[in-house]
């Protein structure tokens, strides 16, 4: 490999444009890159393998952060993460080789300053080295690696100048003392422009997704045919109480940490004209929401009206079955990143905590419904199973309410106008999303948005 890391990776722009489409934590992906520039690149360590970082811009202006390795000879574990030669080495996708992440264990561990990168420990944690390192298996965003029973590692892949929101607001509950988040264990950061690159976190080995907990209950409904969702083995209701019971305390120790304040008509109106502006977006590429248009509207407009003001404070702005894990102690919540739409600047104004809740009802209603995407209403069978999966949503939905309101923080069903208003503008991003990723699940909110007209 040559001794100039700028060098090397400039000269696999080419592969690097073939490759990073099918990467699912890129952007602009199934769209052909016209240029891929080489913005920094730094050796974190030299040898076979040796372990490059860069940052890479897209055509788009997008930047990239990637962890590259270089060996002579390729293990055939490696093959599929081959990115292209380097001479006569092979240059792959470093976070699939355990000997290298070994290497960003130690860095970790050890602290570092070198070459633009800094590695640092949060105050007070040891972290073990050694341990057997391997990538996460789901489709993400980003990118993480689990070191032994230990910790879990992640890559943001587009690093933003400033604060991470996930880092700070993980900082902030684990200082309160929260349950509800793992504890932060190290991060790594561009000494040039303050940027997170990666967060290290406590990993909770006993632990299982809010999505694959909520889907087998689902499951064992559909199995039994006739019985309603609270007679069944997999009944979800008492776990999805204690779910809501987390999240009103992930709001109130972040309210209590960071503040919270009530808003009125100027920044509701923004708001508002927020959703409205998302919904423009959004119909000129998924026609088949017009016909619900005016109805949309008129529920954003609602919000307008409300008088009292609205209380906003930091959420976890992501809020769904798959962004909480359930530990032997409770419920988790996990990735603070924000929402995948918004602008960096915008994930970290404060918002109502609402929006947290709408999020997990409009998951309630996913999980009731992916299994029966292609169900047909009209026939007896269909119907069936739509109605008992309708029914499970709404238990789930009504019992996560009452765990949230338990805790004092609020009862969103006490806040209709606003919880609609909510739940209308995530069902419209979902539009959006599943039209471009999933299209098969695109019936999924639209069924919701046709069943609030
Ligand atoms: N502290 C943790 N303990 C156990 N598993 C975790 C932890 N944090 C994340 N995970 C797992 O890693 C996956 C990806 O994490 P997440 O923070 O959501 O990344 P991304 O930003 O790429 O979506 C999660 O879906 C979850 O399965
Ligand atoms: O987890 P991400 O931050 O990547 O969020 C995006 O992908 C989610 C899908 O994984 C998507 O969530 C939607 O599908 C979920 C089921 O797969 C469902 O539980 C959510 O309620 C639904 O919104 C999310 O919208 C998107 O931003």
């Amino acid at each position: 490999m040559s001794t100039r890391p700028l060098h090397a990776v400039a000269s696999l722009t080419d592969d690097l444009r073939a490759w990073l489409p099918a990467q699912r934590w890129f952007a602009a992906k199934g769209r052909e890159l016209s240029s891929v520039r080489v913005e920094r690149a730094t050796l974190l360590s030299g040898g076979d393998p040796a372990l490059l970082h860069a940052v890479i811009e897209v055509d788009d202006g997008e930047r990239y952060q990637l962890l590259i390795g270089v060996r002579d000879e390729l293990t055939d574990q490696l093959h599929a993460s081959f990115i292209g030669k380097l001479g006569e080495s092979f240059a792959y996708e470093a976070t699939q080789d355990p000997e290298l992440m070994a290497v960003l264990l130690d860095l970790l561990a050890h602290g570092s300053d070198e070459g633009g990168l800094r590695w640092e420990r949060e105050p007070g944690v040891e972290v073990v080295t050694g341990l057997r390192a391997r990538p996460v298996g789901v489709e993400q965003s980003n990118t993480s690696v689990v070191f032994g029973y230990h910790y879990i590692f992640k890559l943001f892949r587009r690093p933003v100048p400033g604060k991470n929101r996930d880092v700070e607001l993980h900082r902030a509950l684990f200082r309160a003392g929260s349950k509800q988040v793992a504890e932060p264990v190290a991060v790594v950061e561009d000494g040039g422009e303050g940027a997170v690159l990666g967060f290290a976190q406590r990993y909770f080995a006993d632990a299982v997704e809010g999505w694959a907990m909520a889907t087998a209950s689902v499951r064992d409904l559909l199995a039994e045919g006739d019985l309603h969702a609270g007679e069944v083995g997999g009944d979800f209701a008492a776990e999805a109480g204690r779910l809501g019971t987390a999240v009103a305390q992930v709001h109130a120790d972040l309210a209590a940490q960071l503040g919270a304040e009530t808003v009125g008509a100027d920044r509701i109106g923004g708001a508002v004209d927020q959703m409205h502006g998302r919904l423009d977006a959004v119909l000129a590429e998924v026609p088949a929401l017009a016909e619900h248009e005016p109805m949309l509207r008129a529920a954003f407009d609602a919000v307008r009206g409300l008088a009292e003001g609205v209380e906003v404070q930091h959420v976890h702005g992501d809020l769904h079955l798959g962004q909480v894990l359930r530990t032997t102690t409770g419920w988790v919540l996990i990735d603070f990143e924000g929402e995948p739409a918004s602008r960096p600047d915008e994930r970290l104004l404060m918002r109502s905590p609402l929006r947290d809740v709408a999020g997990m009802l409009r998951s309630f209603d996913y999980a009731a419904l992916h299994l029966l995407a292609g169900d047909d209403a009209d026939t007896q069978a269909d119907h069936q199973r739509l109605t008992r999966a309708a029914e499970w949503a709404d238990r789930n939905r009504s019992a996560f309410c009452a765990g949230y309101a338990a805790v004092g923080v609020g009862d969103p069903r006490a806040q209709t106008v606003l919880l609609r208003a909510f739940e209308l503008d995530k069902a419209v991003y979902e539009v959006a999303y599943e039209h471009r990723n999933r299209p098969d699940w695109v019936g999924i909110p639209l069924a919701a948005i046709r069943r609030a007209g």
